[in-house]
């Protein structure tokens, strides 16, 4: 991976705020932002002081906790929002404004100039404040280029640490992503940041071709969380990168802390982790079919891009249906003590996996069966049918 010095700005606290489902109390806020920190993080976004007098309080108490993480707040481009922000304590302050023709024809209803216009009176202002300036250009890949570099540029030239680059609609493709912000690497000497939205599944992709072009920073939120299906997750742009370079993650991040942040994040917006969440839904690290648990067994790494041990999760390879093999079943025995020759054990795969044909097996069962043939014991299993007779007496 060429991608050495990124940084994450963890939006759990903003645009995670605006899942459908999110209704943070400050005490919640506080518990995400500290787990975040721990994570290591490098920057929280929280949501706008404007949005309410309880919004404006919570941003005081998280910036009041000292965290090692940069606390940002985000906000619209006006210098009545800019005071406000800047009057939290915040560290940074990162500017919005639409650049599309939606956004200017249906939201604010401002030209390219008069966006310039108020770009450089909120930006100049935020500089003189000593804060940490961020701008964005919302809807940046429905907006034209020629509009958007200009606006870039602009901000630019004022000294802004950051520019934007948000594909607020999830349209963006990763090529598009990669051929906007390398052009844009091109244009400006400031940071480069991408917030990427998931309508179309391209969310990390997106966020990793934007750090291949040289952007600097990316918005994540836990689990995705955010408007609509919601943007980039946390866990699945570590994934992404760590497949990459697992010494760079591993240093930069504290790993195992990501299944209690997914798991607390959850619990307060009242949705399950998927099953096929990134490192932490319940089926990351099992493995089902024969042909993979053999050679699981022998080396993890010829299924597995991602250790389980690095985040605290541990491997299972499930055993109890009709896609097993001996070779799994020869190290279950292995695991309950059970001495059996690989003929025996060949043959009670075979047993197995008639029974499996005819109902759905436990563990438990499996671990029965291993105890019966291991114990030579008759076998009573009511449902043997024909097919399974033929097996044991084989
Ligand atoms: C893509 C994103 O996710 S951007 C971030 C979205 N975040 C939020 O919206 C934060 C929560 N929002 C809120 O609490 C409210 O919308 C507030 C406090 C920001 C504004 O509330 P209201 O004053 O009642 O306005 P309302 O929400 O109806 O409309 C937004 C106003 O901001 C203007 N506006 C929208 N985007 C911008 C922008 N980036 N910069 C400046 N003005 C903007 C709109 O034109 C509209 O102005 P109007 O009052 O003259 O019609
Ligand atoms: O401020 C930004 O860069 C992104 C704002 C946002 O949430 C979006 O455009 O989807
Ligand atoms: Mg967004």
């Amino acid at each position: 991976m060429t991608i050495q010095n990124f940084a994450i700005i963890e939006s759990t606290l903003r645009e995670g705020e605006q899942f459908v489902n999110a209704f943070f109390t400050t005490e919640q806020k506080i518990r995400i932002a500290t787990l975040l920190d721990a994570f290591g993080v490098e920057y929280l976004e929280l949501t706008s002081p404007c949005a309410s007098p309880q919004s404006e309080a919570d941003i005081r108490a998280i910036v009041r906790l000292g965290l090692k993480a940069k606390i940002l707040t985000h906000t619209r481009c006006t210098l009545e929002d800019a005071r406000r922000a800047v009057d939290t304590g915040v560290d940074g302050v990162d500017v919005v404004i639409g650049t599309s023709s939606y956004l200017r024809q249906f939201s604010h209803g401002k030209s390219i100039e008069e966006i310039i216009d108020m770009a450089s009176e909120v930006v100049s202002y935020l500089k003189e404040q000593g804060v940490e300036v961020r701008f964005s250009t919302e809807d940046s890949f429905r907006s034209d280029p020629a509009d958007l570099f200009r606006v870039y540029e602009a901000v630019d030239k004022l000294g802004v640490n950051r520019v934007g680059i948000a594909d607020t609609v999830g349209v963006a493709t990763p090529l598009q992503v990669y051929n906007l912000v390398r052009e844009l690497r091109s244009r400006v000497s400031c940071d480069i940041e991408f917030h990427g939205h998931n309508d179309s599944g391209c969310a990390i992709a997106n966020a990793y071709m934007a750090l291949e072009a040289g952007a600097t920073h990316v918005d994540t939120s836990v689990l995705g969380i955010g408007e609509r299906n919601g943007i980039t997750p946390l866990g699945g742009l570590i994934a992404r990168l760590y497949s990459l370079n697992p010494d760079l993650v591993r240093r930069k991040y504290n790993l195992p802390l990501l299944r209690e942040i997914d798991r607390v994040v959850a619990e307060l917006v009242g949705v399950d982790i998927p099953f096929n969440n990134y490192i932490t839904g319940f089926a990351a690290f099992t493995h089902k079919a024969g042909i993979h648990a053999k050679a699981i067994l022998n080396n993890p790494s010829t299924y597995e891009i991602l250790r389980p041990e690095d985040f605290g999760m541990t491997r299972y390879i499930h055993i109890a249906h009709r896609l097993t093999g001996w070779n799994a079943v020869r190290h279950r025995a292995e695991q309950l003590g059970l001495n059996l020759d690989d003929a025996t054990i060949k043959r009670l795969t075979a047993h197995i996996k008639a029974l499996a044909d005819e109902r759905a097996l436990t563990l438990d069962d499996v671990d029965r069966l291993l105890y019966q043939w291991a114990n030579g014991e008759p076998l009573d299993e009511p449902a043997l049918t024909a097919g399974i007779r033929e097996v044991q007496e084989a």
